[in-house]
């Protein structure tokens, strides 16, 4: 028999939970292939290495781009290759699959999205929205009569959703998350110290050193590009600082959101938020000081979900036990 499956597609990874097993995958949504033939080289964390480092016969592609599917045939080959790495196929049955999407595309990308895990060898495909997923993955228990507000910034969107009982009640969806951020981390330096970095140091410089409240002065970091004047290497040292002013207008934005979620939020939920406070799900919750930030601009209580990149994945992995009950296409 075929396992039932949970697929974070993500923007910057894909996460698959295996019914009964758990996460048993996760690799960054990078596809590597030759440009003549159109021949895929590698998939996952070896085709990211490739990112910004291929020949000109090569290119390495994030099929998707700001959570929806931008490549097609490139999605759908990436998701086979995962999906066959994994042995979840039955001798004549496919594994059903159930994939997440943000709160805000439109019907032919949501097909899209469905066709996708269709033709990589899945059986029945059900749809589930993303902040919903996140909020479960977390241990919150959005199936009671009560509001739950979660917050998902991931690499290519950024979502704002209130549940109740099972459902979305408000959201709004951001194309601005972890790319821009890395997007405008690469603009600042360009203007500020005249260096042009490439996007894997821009995300180094937001792992490691990214702050969004409150950033640390004593904190920085060296890092390499090429100098805008002389074409020559350098190497420039790039404060904690820095990077918030480089983070400030992405994350203005979410704020900004999140603020008209609440405004649209029916009071009685509204209550139960400053009661319950929100929860911060995605790689951009590890952000320093971003529950502070929050916490200040919405004065609510705001509690970080244990594994934020996980978030999604996990919350597949309990919806998956009644995976009949989800919408299917
Ligand atoms: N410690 C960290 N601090 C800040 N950002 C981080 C950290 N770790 C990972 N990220 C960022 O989180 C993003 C990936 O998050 P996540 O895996 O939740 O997104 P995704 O599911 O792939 O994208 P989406 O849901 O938007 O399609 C990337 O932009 C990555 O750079």
């Amino acid at each position: 028999m075929a396992k039932d499956i949970g697929i974070d597609l993500g923007t910057a990874n894909v996460l698959i939970n295996v019914k009964g097993k758990g996460i048993v995958l996760n690799e960054p949504s990078v596809v590597a292939i030759d440009t003549q033939t159109g021949k895929v080289l590698a998939v996952g964390a070896e085709a990211y290495k490739m990112v910004g480092r291929t020949p000109g016969n090569i290119r390495s592609i994030r099929p998707l781009k700001d959570g929806v599917i931008a490549d097609f045939d490139i999605t759908e080959a990436m998701l086979e290759y995962f999906i066959n790495k994994l042995n979840v196929k039955g001798f004549l049955s496919k594994p059903n699959i159930l994939i997440c999407a943000p709160t805000n595309i439109t019907s032919i990308e949501q097909k899209a999205i469905i066709q996708a895990a269709e033709k990589s060898g899945g059986g029945k495909v059900y749809l589930e929205f993303e902040p919903k997923v996140a909020a479960v993955g977390a241990g919150l228990d959005i199936f009671q009569p009560q509001g739950n507000m979660v917050i998902d910034i991931g690499g290519g969107t950024s979502d704002v959703a209130v549940l109740s009982m099972g459902e979305i009640v408000t959201s709004q969806s951001l194309r601005l998350a972890g790319d821009k951020m890395d997007a405008a981390i690469v603009s600042y330096v360009k203007a500020k110290h005249k260096l042009l970095i490439g996007e894997h140091t821009a995300e180094q410089l937001k792992i490691q050193i990214g702050a969004v409240y409150e950033a640390d002065k004593s904190v920085s970091m060296e890092v390499r590009g090429r100098d805008i004047a002389t074409g020559l290497p350098r190497e420039v040292e790039v404060t904690a600082v820095e990077v918030q002013e480089a983070l400030h207008d992405v994350m203005s934005a979410v704020i900004a959101a999140a603020k008209e979620v609440l405004e649209k939020t029916p009071p009685e939920l509204s209550a139960d938020i400053i009661d319950r406070g929100v929860m911060l799900t995605g790689g951009g919750a590890l952000l320093k000081g971003i529950s502070k930030l929050f916490a200040d601009e919405l004065h609510v209580p705001v509690l970080l979900a244990e594994d934020p990149l996980d978030a999604v994945a996990l919350g597949t992995g309990v919806l998956l036990d009644n995976i009949a009950h989800h919408k299917q296409y």
